[in-house]
């Protein structure tokens, strides 16, 4: 049986590695290749796997949800991979959460189960220039996730250094000089968007296959850029499963707190993260949520938010994927029958009791 290549992509919280993806997946498309993809996700929700649903729906994704594949969802890595491997992929591509240590998901691919099934062809790291070393220096007291920010330098072959566009050149040189510390003999390559070569990146997959490298004019997904304020979303009718809260979280759920620990179902297996943890807002229709109440909520949480992403059903702007990261706002209007909004939140001592009550005084009273 031939093995399934696979590629590996880690990187800490809003580094850019889901846009990475998009754009292997576009690549891959155009060969054509058969992608799919097994999106790891700290939230209850699969933000990442509807935005590639949306955008490739041809691509399988699996989803891991609330927890990482290298320590509390990892007993269920090797279920999901054989899930996508009946499917006959000819790649699949791994996103792990921004806080997943890929040195615990590289040692469970080498176990004899997966190992004669997948060979690992890339573990790319995505890293973001212009956070790096604000995250370096405020996690330091926090072991294991040091220990998670280095390993996912130490085991890549192929290092991102994106957000060059929001990072002075002076930065830059000082992160690379940096990461260098930890890993000296990966290929780096910098950049916006991630936008990579990515050419040579799936060269090892093709030549195997004996398949030409794509055509030179690859249409690549548009960068999720912020939206005018009056931009207005297009409902498109369409076949996707309606994506909105899980049937398991009952109305009256104001969010749920997802932490390393509550979830470490392995309890020999150290968490790659301990301060850190995610709780998933829901907009109950038919409430109306005001976008600028919502920045200023989000803002107002200071440096104890670190991400935030979700679906928020607007009353002017219709439903609108909402991206959080180092401080900055993107809206984009979506295709996808989301039916009710959620923003998953991943921060730092997070004060439950005061942002639930936040979050009620982000929709306007009927
Ligand atoms: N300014 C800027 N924004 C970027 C760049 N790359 C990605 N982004 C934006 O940063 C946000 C996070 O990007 P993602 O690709 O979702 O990052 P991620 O690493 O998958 O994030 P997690 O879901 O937290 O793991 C999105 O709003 C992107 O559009 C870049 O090079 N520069």
């Amino acid at each position: 049986m031939n093995k399934v290549p696979v590629i590996l992509i880690s990187g800490f919280l809003g580094s850019g590695k889901t846009t990475l993806l998009l754009r292997l997946l576009a690549y891959t498309r155009q060969i054509p290749l058969r992608a799919a993809v097994l999106m790891n996700e700290m939230g209850e929700v699969d933000v990442d796997g509807a935005i590639i649903s949306e955008e490739m729906p041809d691509v399988t994704v699996e989803g891991l949800l609330e927890g990482c594949i290298c320590c509390s969802r990892k007993s269920e890595l090797a279920g999901a991979l054989h899930n996508l491997l009946s499917q006959e992929p000819d790649l699949i591509f791994m996103e792990t959460t921004g806080v997943a240590n890929p040195e615990q998901v590289l040692e469970e691919l080498r176990s004899p189960l997966l190992a004669n099934r997948l060979y690992l062809v890339h573990s790319i790291s995505v890293v973001d220039a212009e956070l790096f070393h604000e995250y370096n220096s405020r996690f330091t007291a926090d072991k294991e996730l040091v220990r998670t920010l280095h390993g996912q330098l130490r085991t890549a072959d192929f290092i991102v250094v994106n957000k060059t566009d929001a990072a002075s050149s002076r930065e830059v040189t000082k992160v690379i000089k940096s990461i260098r510390k930890h890993n000296d003999t990966a290929k780096l390559q910098t950049t916006a968007y991630s936008r990579v070569d990515l050419e040579p990146l799936l060269e090892p997959v093709l030549a195997p296959l004996s398949v030409a490298p794509k055509p030179k004019q690859v249409p690549q997904p548009a960068p999720v850029q912020a939206q005018p304020t009056d931009a207005v979303a297009t409902f498109i009718p369409t076949t996707i499963k309606e994506i909105g809260r899980p049937a398991h979280i009952s109305r009256s759920t104001a969010f749920k707190v997802i932490s390393a620990h509550s979830h470490s179902h392995d309890l020999h297996q150290s968490p790659s993260f301990s301060r850190l943890e995610s709780l998933t807002l829901h907009q109950h229709s038919p409430q109306q949520l005001e976008k600028q109440r919502l920045e200023n909520f989000l803002t107002g949480l200071g440096s104890s938010l670190l991400r935030a992403k979700g679906y928020c059903v607007l009353p002017e702007e219709g439903t609108m994927l909402l991206q959080f990261a180092g401080n900055h706002f993107e809206w984009q209007p979506t295709a996808l029958p989301i039916s009710q909004g959620y923003v998953t939140l991943i921060g730092e001592e997070l004060d439950k009791v005061s942002i639930a009550d936040q979050w009620e005084q982000c929709f306007v009273s009927l």
